[in-house]
């Protein structure tokens, strides 16, 4: 066997206790083979090591030291629209709609696939960087999206973002389709750690008949089905007033209400959307961040908990957060789960936790998500030792509250070490930043002249 032993740090454990013990890895198969608890004995289960130092144990291909280190499953980012790290901080502090109408969509209209790819490969150095091993794109020229997420050793489900308003039947049509193609083809790449889905941008920037046809493609296909869904009330009263049907009623209505599916954002639900939601076991996935930044609202993620719905965690894309780092979504979750619930006590720190590693994982489809035999191997290492992470009452209370994605220092995907001592392995981290920099003045320019 292949192995790769992280070696003399506290683990995270699915039940959420933390443990002194390796983690034993299988680098060809992408898997945990074993979780030691270094007790009396010092021993790994399962490989029979003394408890000896990361440097004396000679068993494993590869070693990462976790020495004074927390390792934790990799964090899912299970909303984002990667390549806008292009347009971070291109327009700030305006609501939803005038945003992306006034700034963003115009910008996007000059975007090329080349944008595309040099935006992605930046978000993908950010989630390496950060600890994130998987996420989930909803965009466009998603076959550049796939290339860097396979050279970037990461885990995605990507899909093609579909908007139909404002065009004509014969573009709308191609929309859809591109969308289906695009999941398609795309399904299984990168060794399969690529999965897809069909992504109708929302059921009001869709038209009916359009969201009717793309979902009963998916569903013979077997595409699960991303969308925004109740972000903002601008986008759920016109839903209201024309069908009186709140939006939840409306997606179950078009069969887009499945339980492999995954809806972002989630803010304006009422009861009877929650019950709809747990009944069918579509996830949400929620935005703090972005939604505080559009004030769009705050989501019911205790209400959503207690009712059984799987609620994962999204940056959105970074025009709207502004950045890629899912150890801020948790504490923002935290916080505005509070906040909406009106109790300190509403979403703790084990919630968001959970919500950023097996919840993630739940929601795409996606292994991953707990650190235990037969799990992937996709860990973040975050280093303890700093002002901010020290005394350590509780490491799962730093993970919710004090620690940045800077504090991540080893990241591995499917086996592989992609992050090792900060230094990213799979891609050329100042060529990456460099070509993003320069892709985004470029772009800055075509709009300023076709404005
Ligand atoms: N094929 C579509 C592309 C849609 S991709 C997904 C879209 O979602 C947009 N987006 C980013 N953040 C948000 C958000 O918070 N809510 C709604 N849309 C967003 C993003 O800018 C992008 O235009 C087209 O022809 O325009
Ligand atoms: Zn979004």
């Amino acid at each position: 066997m292949n192995t790769l032993r992280v070696a003399g740090g506290q683990v995270l454990r699915p039940d959420g206790h933390v443990t002194e013990s390796d983690v034993l890895v299988d680098r060809d198969a992408g898997t945990i083979v074993a979780v030691g608890d270094d007790t009396a004995a010092g021993r790994t289960e399962g490989d029979g090591e003394a408890g000896t130092s990361a440097d004396e144990r000679p068993d494993a291909d590869e070693v990462l030291d976790a020495d004074g280190s927390l390792v934790i499953p990799g964090l899912v980012n299970a909303h984002t629209h990667v390549a806008m790290t292009l347009l971070r901080g291109y327009a700030d502090d305006k609501p939803l709609d005038p945003w992306l109408r006034e700034d963003i969509w115009p910008a996007e209209a000059e975007l090329t696939p080349d944008d595309v790819e040099a935006g992605a490969e930046l978000g993908a150095l950010e989630m390496i960087r950060s600890g994130t091993t998987a996420f989930a794109d909803m965009y466009f020229a998603m076959d550049r999206v796939a290339d860097v997420v396979d050279r970037a050793g990461l885990r995605a489900r990507l899909g093609h973002g579909v908007v139909t308003v404002g065009k004509d039947d014969a573009d709308a049509r191609a929309d859809i389709e591109e969308s289906l193609a695009i999941a398609t083809e795309l399904d299984g790449a990168a060794d399969g750690r690529i999965r897809t889905a069909f992504m109708p941008h929302s059921l009001t920037t869709v038209g009916e008949e359009f969201l009717r046809e793309g979902v009963a493609a998916a569903r013979e296909s077997g595409v699960p089905i991303h969308l925004h869904a109740n972000e903002t009330t601008d986008e759920v009263d016109p839903i209201v007033d024309e069908r009186g049907e709140r939006p939840i009623a409306y997606a179950a209505a078009i069969d887009a209400l499945g339980p492999d599916d995954f809806f972002a954002h989630g803010v304006h639900l009422d009861a009877s959307e929650i019950d709809r939601l747990a009944d069918a076991g579509t996830a949400i996935v929620h935005c703090p961040a972005s939604n505080m930044k559009l004030a769009s609202g705050m989501a019911p993620v205790q209400r959503l908990r207690e009712a059984g719905v799987t609620v994962a965690l999204g940056t959105d894309g970074a025009a709207s957060n502004n950045d890629l780092d899912v150890f801020d979504e948790m504490r923002d979750a935290a916080m505005l789960g509070k906040l909406a619930a009106d109790d300190a006590a509403a979403v703790p720190a084990e919630a968001v936790v959970e919500m950023a590693t097996a919840g993630g994982s739940e929601a795409l489809g996606l292994p991953g998500g707990r650190i235990e035999p037969g799990a992937a191997a996709d860990l973040a290492v975050v280093d303890l030792d700093a002002p901010h992470l020290t005394p350590v009452h509780d490491p799962v209370s730093h993970l919710a509250y004090a620690t940045r994605g800077s504090d991540v220092r080893h990241t591995v995907c499917d086996g592989t070490v992609l992050m090792r001592d900060r230094e990213v392995l799979t891609l050329d981290a100042d060529a990456v930043q460099e070509r993003a920099a320069a892709a985004a003045s470029d772009l800055v320019d075509r709009v300023g002249d076709a404005a």
